[in-house]
């Protein structure tokens, strides 16, 4: 390709769109969100066009433009500093038709997260600890994230300067301030503690889904906060000391109490009395020990009774480390397994009874503790639940948040002004798991590494140290024994879980700030996307299903990428990765928060891309497509030779039989060794019998056919699953019928790979050769701007509009099998507004998810069922079912 390169002046055209931009958000245009005053510039400075300077639209280099923006605050607590670092990858300049001709459909505007410093990147969270400051100055150093504090001049692309500002809280902020400024040249932004802790934990409670969690004999139960009734409510941090504070607002709180009996003092007096060299050494000491063998019990006093009258049972401590005076013993004569047993329940129990004694102070019922303290550690969150819950007789609940230690540290990244972070809803933030990090003095912390070597390196220490972090957490139930007491927990589970598995336990904060609530779901409050609850027996299926299907996954993914070497180990990375990522939710299936199929589905797409597979389908896709685009002509010939009633069953019949190619479901990947990609469709073509397993075609019918001059449907979504056959001779046929009866048809597909589904950006190419066989799809497409480039009438909308409805693709914001309707693409968003029929194809979107979702418009599911127990509990059917539901609203 010729290549020509010429500087160009970008200054006016920036001003010109930002003077855009200023009256849209003026007049409530275009660009929805809030936008903020302070925001990232790219530095167009030496901007030159690269490839052919004749074509409309080329590339442009940006050679002064930063790549990974990034910026950090920082805790720095008495005993562990906690980052929160931000990182953002430059968007690619793309050229891409699809988009342009849907943002002058629909009037959106592309990428406005370019008006949020924030928005449009990651959030990690890190911990060190204090005494090895080192580590955590090399870490900020090696990432240079000194470099990119919001109001350094990198976000304005000028030279940096001297004084970056990071903010920072905890103690640590002024006493490390010195360390800071000739180490890494920076100065530290102090903020209050007490405020960043509030600002931390009211963030996390509006903006994340299932932050707040439950934790009753060792079970988790995640709380749906109501956001109008969530103030006021009493904050407990358990960090070196304890601070309780009570929160009534955003930014109103008091901090009523605290004590100085904390998380120092359980580290510091087990450290003198056990010896141990670190904090989870000491914790997973206590998970072996009999507190009794120290504590003075009640039955020790009553002679082995309880003492009823004032509700004690015989095991309750009346006295922590009380029995050690009547016994001749010396420290070394007790077990240092008891020993830290006892100091972790004294000291949970006594933060649990200060904390019941203030919320009983001021009339609060909810509780929610954090600090790292409890470090997710199932029985001291037991333990303080219990004694809240023992003590104020149930009337207030103990709730525990899942970014425990990092509130302080998020407060502080919130307090950098027009961050744009407040108004950030739920449904923009996406929580990922990545399992690549970066080694820092022998220990794992957090995010991702962009080199796939290290990331490797890392994956095989990872492995070598793989019984740690496949090791059971610890979930001993602290099983009561009576009123007031513990028994010693279990046997059970008496490794704890290694911290440097803490990258398994909170995740990366995606900030999307395109995702939307799709607008047709009829009750966005209440809506599940999960059909099966995960959390019972059904685990341990869907467990076995991927864990024997990794193989060929791997095979696949692996020649995707020519079976190179470099491709064959990161699949054999990848394939360790996903195991873990499995054993870490097999024995704590609520480790990543609340996680059904979909969830479980996405995390083995997200895990190839983290190995950086781009498209593990992608010969078999277009092998199928390819195999279905030529026999599609024959396909719509023998349609159209059919009465409107034949053809509108063969065409739904079409859709039901195509999605047998499903190279995600065991069964199906056995059929395809038997036959060809035709003789597979046409066998399941031919075994189609009505009715189907559920069967609302003929309401369906009726609604399409009854008056034939009206228009049955103004604007169909349909959302399509799988390439080749699935979207050739099943989705796009009952398009075309959509289409010739005046309904606008919105193609609505993956915006990244899944198994073998179809992207967004593949069904132009596809719809393109197909429309050379069909003059409505052709027609449709032109008017829908999708075939662009391959046609004429390019710039001439008003023409191709007259001669057709249009056909169009829209991206759904997911790169997963499934459909989370709470997460959309704003684009999908957008076109959803005009839409009055929804089809929802496929066993993913249909019937994982959305089988129990109800819209404000229509809505139809096609779906075959690939899968024996699923047909079997869903519809106590079989396997190769077929589902038909149709959902009118009338
Ligand atoms: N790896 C660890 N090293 C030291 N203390 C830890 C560790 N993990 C958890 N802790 C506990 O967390 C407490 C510190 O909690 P944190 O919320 O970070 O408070 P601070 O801001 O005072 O450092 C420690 O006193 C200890 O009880
Ligand atoms: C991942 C899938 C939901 C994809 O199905 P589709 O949406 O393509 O119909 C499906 O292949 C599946 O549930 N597979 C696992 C079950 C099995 O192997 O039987
Ligand atoms: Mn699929």
């Amino acid at each position: 390709m010729a290549s020509n390169s010429s500087e160009i002046s970008t200054d006016k055209t920036t001003k010109e769109k930002e003077s855009v931009k200023e009256k849209e958000a003026l007049t409530g245009g275009p660009s929805k969100i809030h936008r903020s005053g302070s925001r990232p510039q790219l530095d167009l400075s030496k901007a030159a066009i690269h490839g052919n300077f004749e074509d409309r639209n080329p590339t442009i280099l940006l050679p002064n433009q930063s790549d990974d923006i990034s910026h950090l605050a920082l805790d720095i607590g008495g005993s562990l500093i906690k980052l929160v670092y931000f990182s953002r990858h430059a968007e690619s300049l793309t050229d891409d038709s699809r988009k342009k001709s849907l943002s002058r459909k629909f009037g959106i505007t592309n990428g406005n997260w370019r008006n949020y410093p924030i928005l449009g990147g990651r959030l990690h969270f890190v911990k060190f600890e204090t005494s090895k400051l080192n580590e955590c100055l090399d870490f900020i150093s090696s990432k240079q994230l000194h470099c990119g504090g919001i109001d350094s001049p990198m976000w304005r692309g000028t030279p940096q300067s001297d004084n970056t500002l990071i903010k920072a809280t905890g103690g640590g902020a002024f006493k490390y301030a010195d360390v800071f400024r000739e180490r890494l040249g920076v100065s530290l932004e102090k903020e209050d503690e007490m405020g960043c802790l509030v600002a931390g934990a009211n963030f996390l409670l509006k903006a994340i889904r299932h932050e707040a969690f439950t934790h009753m004999d060792g079970q988790k139960e995640f709380i749906q906060i109501d956001q109008n009734d969530l103030f006021p409510y009493l904050l407990v941090n358990i960090g070196s000391g304890v601070s309780i504070i009570k929160v009534d607002g955003f930014g109103k709180f008091q901090r009523v109490s605290g004590t100085n009996v904390g998380g120092g003092t359980y580290w510091g007096l087990g450290r003198l009395l056990t010896k141990c060299n670190s904090f989870d050494e000491l914790l997973e000491l206590s998970q072996k020990g009999d507190n009794s063998q120290l504590d003075m019990l009640v039955g020790d006093i009553y002679g082995g009774l309880d003492y009823t009258k004032i509700g004690l049972s015989a095991s309750t401590i009346a006295s922590s480390f009380g029995r050690t005076i009547s016994e001749n013993k010396e420290l070394s004569d007790y077990r240092p397994e008891d020993i830290s047993l006892s100091l972790l329940r004294m000291i949970s129990y006594n933060i649990g009874q200060i904390s019941y004694l203030n919320a009983l102070r001021y009339g609060l019922k909810k509780i929610f503790f954090g600090g790292f303290f409890i470090r997710g550690h199932a029985y001291t969150m037991d333990t303080i639940s219990f004694a809240v819950n023992f003590w104020s007789k149930g009337e207030a609940q103990a709730m525990f948040l899942r970014h425990e230690g990092f509130l302080g540290a998020v407060g502080a990244f919130m307090s950098y002004e027009k961050h744009g972070l407040d108004d950030l809803r739920a449904h923009q933030l996406v929580e990922r798991f990545p399992m690549g990090a970066p080694i820092v003095g022998g220990k794992i912390h957090g995010p991702p590494l962009g080199n796939l070597n290290e990331k490797i390196s890392w994956m095989e220490k990872f492995v070598q140290k793989g019984t740690e972090i496949t090791a059971p957490v610890p979930m001993a139930s602290p099983g009561t024994t009576g009123m007031g007491g513990f028994d010693r927990p279990s046997a059970r589970g008496n490794i704890l879980r290694s911290d440097a598995s803490a990258a398994l336990n909170i995740g990366v904060l995606h900030l999307v700030p395109t995702l939307e609530v799709f607008p047709l779901l009829r009750n966005p409050n209440m809506y599940e996307p999960n059909t099966i609850d995960l959390s019972h027996s059904e685990l341990e299926y869907w467990f076995t299903v991927l864990s024997e299907h990794l193989p060929d996954l791997v095979d696949k993914a692996v020649a995707s990428e020519g079976g190179t070497d470099d491709a064959k180990r990161r699949g054999d990375a990848f394939a360790r990765a996903f195991s873990a990522h499995l054993a870490r939710l097999m024995e704590e299936p609520a480790a990543y928060g609340k996680f059904g199929l979909a969830d479980l589905l996405e995390l083995r797409e997200e895990c190839l891309r983290e190995f950086q597979f781009v498209d593990a389908y992608i010969t078999i896709k277009q092998r199928e497509n390819e195999a279905s685009l030529a026999v599609l002509p024959d396909l719509l010939m023998e349609l159209d030779s059919m009465n409107e009633e034949d053809r509108l069953l063969t065409l739904v019949e079409g859709v039901l039989a195509a999605n047998i190619f499903d190279w995600g479901s065991r069964a199906c990947v056995d059929l395809y060794h038997k036959g060809t990609i035709i003789e597979i469709y046409r066998m399941s073509r031919k075994k189609m019998r009505r009715p189907w397993r559920v069967d609302d075609f003929d309401t369906f019918k009726m609604k399409m056919l009854t008056d034939k001059k009206q228009q049955p449907y103004k604007r169909a979504l349909m959302f399509v699953d799988n390439s080749g056959a699935d979207i050739v001779l099943g989705m796009l046929p009952l398009a075309r019928e959509l289409l010739r009866r005046g309904t606008e048809v919105v193609l609505v597909a993956n915006s990244l790979p899944a198994l073998n589904d179809v992207t967004a950006n593949e069904i132009p190419g596809i719809v393109a050769e197909a429309a050379k066989h069909c003059d409505t799809l052709r027609r449709a497409a032109e008017a829908g701007g999708l075939l662009l480039d391959a046609m004429a009438s390019i710039e001439d909308e008003s023409k191709a509009t007259t001669v057709s409805v249009p056909l169009m693709v829209v991206e759904n914001g997911c790169g997963s099998p499934c459909i989370d309707f709470r997460q959309v693409s704003s684009e999908l968003a957008e076109a959803a507004k005009e839409a009055d029929l929804i089809i929802l194809e496929g066993m993913g979107r249909a019937l994982h998810t959305n089988l129990n979702a109800r819209f404000k418009c229509d809505a139809l599911k096609l779906a075959m069922i690939k899968n024996q127990r699923l047909a079997e509990k869903l519809f106590g059917g079989n396997i190769y079912d077929c589902i038909c539901r149709f959902e009118p609203t009338d």
